[in-house]
């Protein structure tokens, strides 16, 4: 239509200037995603039509409002003059879905606003707001009213102006005092970031070519390096996480009826327990122009709470400067302060982050059962704790729910719902609104032990910790896991986090410690098989980087750079010695496949009890709180790339070789899909019999 209407326009000489516009006050959300996996739009080239908008004789101009992104965007930096309105956002997020702008955008971009700008929009994607659109040059004029009537008002005025100074595919690209030492380094900065993803190298490779090469060949390198993204394997896996996000926003009660989000402008919100997790919920609210009231139990916690919570918001608010939003945090009405507990009687959600404790959890959610307004909503910020016991401390249990934030809560975007025997409905409809309102990914799971992620990540450590016993190092580990894509391994995670945290658990849970039965073998517990390594360490105060001393050594306590510990080797192979465990080598084959296939066996056993209503929230989840790396899509569609019968077969083999660890054996659902002939992950849960049955 683009290309017809601006052939039509070209010949009509009544025609004088012409203006591209979107509908709905939205310029284009780009290329539709869905059509790159389709045969039938892929032979649509975007390219020669920007390349026509741009060869126009009369003068082309964009009115840009909401969104320009992706091909939307290349669109606009064929036209002749671009005039958005102030609160539109352009990008080019083709790199998010494991692609490259592919229509001329990787060599128009970087004429028009030069490399270094150019480079950091296109290989990480941002949405860049109008107001520094216009300040690099990527916009001729920003409005606050009416764009296209603008967009008009400059048509005419440039009519019969010269238009080869506005074509961009003519201009140089802007020249650089040390343009090869800039793109040298800007290389190994993409190239450290990019840890096995694909996209962001070879945008960086397509900009490389823009200054090097004439336009066209520029176009025909762009072409070459989209072609191969486009068959790598990991568009499709970021592509699916793309709809898999967007997915988990849909949930349904057992009737199967969609709800509505409560909207709420404005709730006044209390977060109790101002310890780590607290302080960046608080931020978060804030930050979601939420009024907060932080609760302490005393004089002491609150003020140390309240500094750190000052020290991140200043830091919130240094980042946003120059953007649209405001971070309004020395306003009493918007953020208080306070140990006064009276102030409950008014709040329409609460927050509880006290520390880990059943018993604390309880007293407190009895307290705030008595105290806080019939409508209130009790959420618990609970990482594993059971929901319906911490309801059951109250008289509304269907008002009762748990919201799992994750470390820094202020910056991680997962967020796990988790629903109760009693939780109502618009309590879920009314958390997964604050989700969203604290831009956050809501995803709704059912009550277990550790819920989804938690319950996943066990099998996965418990399998790393054992390669150590059977003869495997930390660093061997975590390396193996690293070079797969994720952050950081589960060695060097652990000491992060701090082994006192699941030290304090297994303590909780009888595994270890005073309520350990006397005469426990020290490698066995309930008839399965079980590593004393972490407890050990953590006898010995090694709890991670905060002590200076976890799996790895770190230059002083509180410091992050672990190097390999000589301690640590001496001290496994003596515990192998004490246990007469023969040590040997372990490939990295085994590593990964022991580790991740055992994660995703626990996924099946999740989605076969109902806990997460399919594959899609149990990727959501690793993408965006465990740091599983995006061009791998998540467990569960990295499960279906492997195939299911690779993963069945695996497992049973490392299950033949250690019969004592329950984790290994396959999934019964696994095995039903294998049986059914390895069917598509969007199929799966058409499988079970009762699909979804809690939610
Ligand atoms: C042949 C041409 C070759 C190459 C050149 C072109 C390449 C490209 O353009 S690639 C696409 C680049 N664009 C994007 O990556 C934009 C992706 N979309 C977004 O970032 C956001 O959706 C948004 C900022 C546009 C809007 O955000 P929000 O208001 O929060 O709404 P949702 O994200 O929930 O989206 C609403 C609804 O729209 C669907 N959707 C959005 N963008 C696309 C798209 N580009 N293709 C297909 N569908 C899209 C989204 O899935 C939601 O629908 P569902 O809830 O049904 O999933």
């Amino acid at each position: 239509a683009l290309e017809d209407g601006l052939k039509k326009a070209d010949a009509d000489p009544s025609v004088k200037a012409v203006m591209i516009c979107g509908e709905n006050g939205k310029f284009s959300a780009g290329a539709d995603i869905r059509g790159f996996s389709s045969p039938k739009t892929l032979g649509v080239a975007l390219g020669p039509i920007v390349s026509l908008i741009e060869s126009s004789e009369k003068p082309v101009v964009a009115a840009i409002e909401g969104v320009a992104l992706g091909g939307g965007l290349e669109v606009a930096l064929g036209c002749h003059y671009r005039v958005a309105h102030a609160k539109a956002r352009m990008g080019l997020p083709e790199v998010t879905i494991g692609l490259l702008p592919g229509a001329e955008g990787t060599q128009r971009l970087p004429r028009l606003i030069g490399v270094p700008a150019a480079l950091d929009m296109i290989t990480t994607g941002k949405h860049i707001p109008a107001t520094e659109a216009l300040k690099l040059g990527l916009v001729d004029e920003i409005v606050e009213e009416n764009t296209i009537e603008a967009a008009i008002r400059l048509a005419n005025k440039v009519i019969g102006q010269p238009l080869g100074p506005r074509r961009l595919s003519l201009k140089p690209v802007p020249k650089l005092p040390n343009m090869e030492a800039f793109l040298q380094e800007a290389q190994v900065k993409v190239k450290r970031q990019a840890r096995g993803f694909l996209a962001p190298e070879l945008c960086f490779q397509a900009v490389q070519a823009a200054t090097q090469r004439p336009f066209a060949e520029g176009v025909r390198r762009e072409r070459e390096l989209f072609q191969v993204l486009l068959s790598s394997g990991q568009a499709q896996a970021l592509q699916y996480a793309f709809f898999a996000e967007r997915a988990v926003h849909r949930w349904a009660t057992p009737g199967g009826i969609n709800l509505l989000f409560i909207i709420f402008d404005s709730i006044l919100l209390l977060s109790l327990g101002l310890g780590t997790m607290g302080q960046g919920i608080v931020t978060s609210l804030v930050k979601a122009n939420i009024p907060v009231v932080a609760l302490e139990q005393n004089l002491e916690y609150l003020n140390k709470g309240r500094k750190a919570v000052m020290v991140l918001l200043e830091r919130e608010a240094k980042k946003m400067e120059g953007g649209a939003q405001k971070l309004d945090f020395h306003n009493p009405a918007r953020l208080q302060f306070t140990v006064d507990f009276n102030l409950l009687h008014d709040v329409d959600l609460v927050i509880e982050a006290v520390f880990e404790n059943m018993a604390l959890k309880k007293e407190i959610f009895h307290k705030l059962s008595n105290i806080c307004k019939p409508g209130a909503l009790l959420c618990t910020n609970t990482s594993a704790l059971d929901i319906d016991e911490i309801a059951s401390a109250t008289s509304r249990p269907q008002q009762v729910i748990g919201t799992h934030f994750f470390s820094p809560a202020h910056v991680m975007r997962l967020l796990e719902i988790i629903y109760g025997r009693h939780t109502s409905p618009s309590a879920i409809a009314t958390a997964m609104q604050l989700a969203k309102d604290m831009k956050k990914v809501g995803v709704v799971v059912g009550n277990c032990f550790g819920f989804v992620g938690n319950r996943m990540m066990f099998p996965y450590v418990e399998q790393a910790v054992f390669l150590l016993e059977e003869g495997s190092r930390p660093e061997a580990v975590d390396q193996v896991l690293e070079d797969f894509g994720f952050k950081i391994g589960p060695f060097r995670m652990s000491d992060l986090a701090g082994l006192d945290v699941g030290w304090r658990s297994r303590k909780g849970q009888g595994l270890t410690g005073p309520s350990l039965p006397a005469g426990s073998s020290a490698r066995q517990r309930r008839g399965q098989r079980y590593s004393p390594l972490p407890d050990l360490l953590c006898e010995r105060g090694r709890f991670g980087q905060k002590t200076g001393k976890g799996w790895y050594q770190y230059e002083r306590a509180g410091g992050r750079t672990a190097t390999p510990d000589p301690w640590i080797h001496g001290f496994l192979s003596q515990y192998r010695d004490t246990h007469r465990i023969e040590t040997r080598y372990i490939d990295q084959e085994e590593i990964l496949e022991r580790c991740l296939f055992s994660l995703i066996n626990e996924g099946f056993a999740i989605l076969a009890e109902g806990i997460a209503s399919g594959p899609e929230h149990l990727d959501v989840i690793y993408l965006n709180g465990y740091g599983w790396p995006k061009h791998r899509g998540g467990p569960m569609f990295y499960a279906s790339t492997v195939g299911l019968p690779r993963v069945l077969a695996k497992l049973q083999k490392y299950s033949e070789a250690h019969p004592d660890v329950p984790k290994l054996r396959p999934s019964a659902f696994l095995k039903k899909l294998v049986a059914v002939g390895n069917a598509p992950l969007k199929e799966w849960m058409s499988y079970l019999s009762r699909q979804s049955p809690k939610l």
